[in-house]
């Protein structure tokens, strides 16, 4: 988060990598690392207690009370939990330092590094057959497991292995030693980045199965636990799986933020100031919590320059000129966030090939190729191009944009707004650009995706072609039927697909929001293989 961070653990320190330079310290006098025992299914080294936890993670109060509620006291069977929530809402790191608080046994699979069934089967039987994967077993897994069938078998073995030793720990509990036992004597198997899942070639199987695990274990010692970044009514409903329990992790609001991103900094007052300035443009565009730490860190060292005393409080006067200072360099950062995550989620669904391989993709949200690397339905495209304008658009111009023509008369207002002072554009599109990208009522979405349409229908204007590459690839769309159950479903499948936020509700309205999440080359590429001039319909061009 910032530099001043205290350490902590982080899932990204897997309990075996820290096992293993714990003992590197030992190794480099014995040259034998220290064999894995039920210990290891611990995370961290130590416990953490309840207020610490909950501390630690600010906003996260309700969610860490009412997980604990759903593990239940020592020793008590679980109902599989399925916990969802937008990225970097702090779904995995508060379930993994809830087993932390808990001193509760488990073993953890990603979905991100068991990138197919082998890997993910193969990994959980490490973890509970205590094996390391080293240069004396050639890095090889306990055993090879790619088909559910022997994986249940297997897995039966290894979890009464696990428990057996956790029984016969439970009857000398009082000794010396129990104190740094793990607690209970359930054990829970964690998959995280279940979504992922959805893109494997076997998904069809694979998905039903890990659902119901449970049920064929048959095993109430153990606990199941699925964290997706998606909603269970994005899983196939029709396998007949008996779905888990659902937990979800809402976004965070802006004061959570303010709250999080205070949490690790020195000087409070500071940086508190400096948030006062930019989180809500930045709000706006992201609420991951990775990507504005990521964002807001090189413009806080820009915002300190002018100080000399780091540990200064400061007044009314210097803030101001602290923002002064600043100023010029928001909207470039603001820009580039909007870019990443903008990339970011416009690349998930390209970067299935390199997930699958186990890298970490960089995002490069502009490429050069004017071509569309995935399918997608015309009118999911409309509904794209709808949502973008929608959230770049300020929504007064909307009447001038989208006429009864479907916005023929552009030219006129061409004119107008040339005729606008070049220093009052800059300015509105600066205001534009801090602001990042708006968020806007359902109405107002299908308002503007049925005017598209409607040109896309009956203005085949000869204008467009300047803009528009390729041929005879022209959308036709009838012009019923589309603002119908099928265009919100593929609303929920570009929501789903993070193309689309769905927000919560304006507290004036009542009514769920919206925002656009992709690039505006993205939305360019989308535009042009539908043939549409997206550009004329860009407020700032
Ligand atoms: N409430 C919070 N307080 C402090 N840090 C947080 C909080 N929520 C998230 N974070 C931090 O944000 C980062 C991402 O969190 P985490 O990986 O747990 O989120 P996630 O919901 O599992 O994300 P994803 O779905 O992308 O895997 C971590 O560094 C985590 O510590």
């Amino acid at each position: 988060m910032s530099s001043e961070e205290s350490p902590q653990i982080t899932r990204r320190t897997t309990r075996l990598s820290a096992a293993n330079s714990e003992n590197a310290v030992d190794s480099s006098k014995s040259c034998a690392l220290k064999p894995l025992s039920v210990n290891d299914l611990l995370y961290g080294n130590s416990p953490i207690s309840l207020e610490e936890l909950i501390s630690s993670f600010p906003g996260r109060r309700g969610q860490i009370i009412e997980l604990m509620s759903l593990l239940g006291p020592v020793n008590s069977p679980m109902f599989p939990t399925f916990v969802h929530g937008g990225s970097s809402t702090g779904k995995t790191s508060i379930v993994l330092n809830i087993f932390r608080h808990l001193r509760r046994p488990f073993v953890y699979a990603s979905c991100i590094t068991c990138y197919s069934p082998r890997i993910l089967f193969e990994s959980i039987l490490n973890q509970l057959m205590l094996h390391r994967k080293s240069d004396s077993n050639g890095y090889s897994s306990i055993k090879r497991c790619d088909k559910p069938s022997d994986f249940v078998n297997l897995l039966r073995e290894a979890l009464s292995g696990v428990i057996g030793t956790l029984q016969g720990n439970a009857e000398k509990a009082g000794s010396k030693k129990a104190a740094r036992w793990p607690n209970g004597k359930m054990v829970y198997l964690i998959f995280d980045s279940l979504n992922l899942v959805k893109e494997w070639e076997k998904s069809s199987t694979i998905l039903p199965f890990l659902f119901n695990l449970y049920d064929i274990l048959r095993m109430p010692e153990v606990g199941l636990i699925f964290i997706s970044n998606n909603s269970l009514d994005t899983y196939y409903a029709d396998t007949g799986f008996v779905e888990p329990f659902p937990f979800h992790f809402p976004d965070y609001s802006e004061d959570d933020l303010r709250q999080i991103l205070l949490k690790h900094q020195v000087n409070k007052n500071l940086y508190s100031s400096f948030l006062d300035v930019v989180l809500r443009p930045f709000c706006r565009i992201t609420r991951r919590v990775n990507e504005l730490s990521t964002a807001l860190l090189p413009l806080f060292k820009k915002y300190c320059e002018p100080l000399g005393d780091l540990g200064a409080v400061p007044n009314e006067d210097m803030k101001r000129k602290l923002y002064g200072h600043l100023q010029r360099h928001i909207a470039p950062s603001l820009n580039e966030t909007f870019r990443v995550s903008a990339g970011l989620t416009s690349g998930a669904s390209r970067s299935k090939d390199n997930k699958r391989k186990g890298i970490v993709k960089k995002l490069e949200a502009c490429t050069s190729s004017y071509e569309l690397d995935f399918h997608m339905s015309t009118s999911a495209k409309f509904l794209l191009i709808s949502a973008f304008l929608a959230s770049r658009n300020p929504a007064t111009l909307d009447a001038s944009l989208f006429d009864s023509t479907g916005g023929s008369d552009n030219r006129k207002r061409k004119r107008k707004s040339s005729a606008k002072s070049l220093e009052q554009k800059e300015t509105t599109e600066q205001e534009l650009l801090m602001k990042g990208p708006g968020t806007f009522p359902l109405e107002r979405l299908l308002a503007i995706f049925q005017c598209l349409t409607s040109v896309a229908e009956y203005s085949p204007d000869a204008e467009y072609s300047s803009d528009v590459e390729g041929q005879g690839n022209r959308a036709t769309m009838g012009d019923s039927g589309y603002i119908g159950s099928h265009v919100l479903l593929q609303l929920s499948s570009l929501c789903n697909a993070n193309f689309i936020t769905k927000g919560g509700s304006c507290p004036l309205e009542g009514s769920t929001r919206y925002r656009s999440n992709v690039s505006e080359d993205l939305v360019l590429k989308v535009a042009r293989s539908v043939k549409f001039p997206l550009s004329k319909y860009l407020y700032r061009r």
